[in-house]
């Protein structure tokens, strides 16, 4: 997807928000939109998500589905949650079923569950907004907008949006998403938009080359699947060890090779920026 000279202003008269913005998104990829309050941060995801026109310019390439979650979630409406779940699947397009299916998986993930029946006006902020985030990923977007998603959310609910973000990349699909309280942190593969004086500046990646190490302990029956399982998502799998105590310090803080591991027959040689299974 690319924005293309993209210039946006809410008044006929008024200041344009956006002035020959220009930037550009692959598949696969995420980008945290950063920059001080009112820069103009939800303006240029509302226009990437097709919610605002701009006023000249364009956005080309955009994936048929869009999953976009405002930064609060419309409220105001006289539905329970599952009713307006299920609406918001079938006008995403999926038969009665599966709209069912997909309003089951979402409240579950989100711990929904005991507000099924509550009506959205009455739910705090951030279960509304948990809502939001199910809306959105009701069916998978090919391109998922998330403005300040971490706002409002308990510790719990925050872990699941790099999850969510995870799943639509590793489908294939972008995301972007605002954030103004650092949680940048919690997207370490992300591309870093700044948005200041109505343009967008690409900035320099935090560190390391957008890979990191990640250790995860499976049971001893499901190594050969779990190994399996990550390099048919295009991960590369260092090594595994025999459990036990898990290390210290399990991530070397240099994002390096850990001390101990084995071999799995046919791997690649070790690489610094790559992922490792123990
Ligand atoms: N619906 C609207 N009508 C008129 N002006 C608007 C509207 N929405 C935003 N603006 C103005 O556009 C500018 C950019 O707002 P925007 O919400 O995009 O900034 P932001 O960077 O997301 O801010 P924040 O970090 O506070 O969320 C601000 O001056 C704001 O007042």
């Amino acid at each position: 997807m690319r924005l293309e000279n993209v210039w946006l202003r809410y008044h006929r008269r008024g200041s344009w928000v956006l002035r020959g913005a220009d930037a550009e998104l692959g598949a696969g990829e995420v980008a945290v939109v950063l920059g001080r309050n009112g820069v103009g941060k939800s303006t240029l995801l509302q226009v990437a998500a097709g919610v605002i026109r701009p006023g000249r310019g364009r956005v080309t390439g955009r994936p048929a589905r869009v999953g976009w979650v405002p930064e609060r979630f419309p409220a105001d409406q006289p539905f329970t949650v599952a009713h307006y779940l299920t609406a918001m699947g079938r006008m995403a397009g999926l038969p009665p079923s599966e709209a069912g299916r997909a309003v089951d998986t979402w409240v579950e993930r989100l711990g929904l569950a005991r507000f099924r029946r509550v009506r959205l006006p009455e739910l705090s902020k951030g279960t509304a907004q948990k809502v939001g985030l199910a809306q959105a990923m009701l069916r998978r977007p090919g391109l998922l907008v998330l403005d300040e998603p971490w706002e409002g959310l308990d510790a719990t609910a925050r872990e699941l949006v790099p999850e969510l973000v995870d799943e639509v990349l590793t489908a294939g699909g972008s995301v972007l998403v605002s954030d103004h309280r650092g949680e940048v942190a919690r997207l370490p593969g992300a591309r870093r938009w700044s948005v200041a004086d109505g343009v967008v500046t690409e900035e320099a990646p935090s560190g390391g080359a957008g890979f990191a190490v990640v250790e995860v302990e499976v049971a001893a029956a499901r190594v050969a699947g779990t190994v399996a399982r990550l390099r048919a998502e295009g991960h590369r799998v260092l090594g595994v060890r025999p459990g036990g105590e898990p290390p210290d310090d399990p991530v070397p803080p240099d994002g390096g090779r850990p001390d101990v591991r084995e071999p799995v027959p046919g791997a690649r040689p070790a690489d610094p920026a790559d992922e490792v299974v123990r």
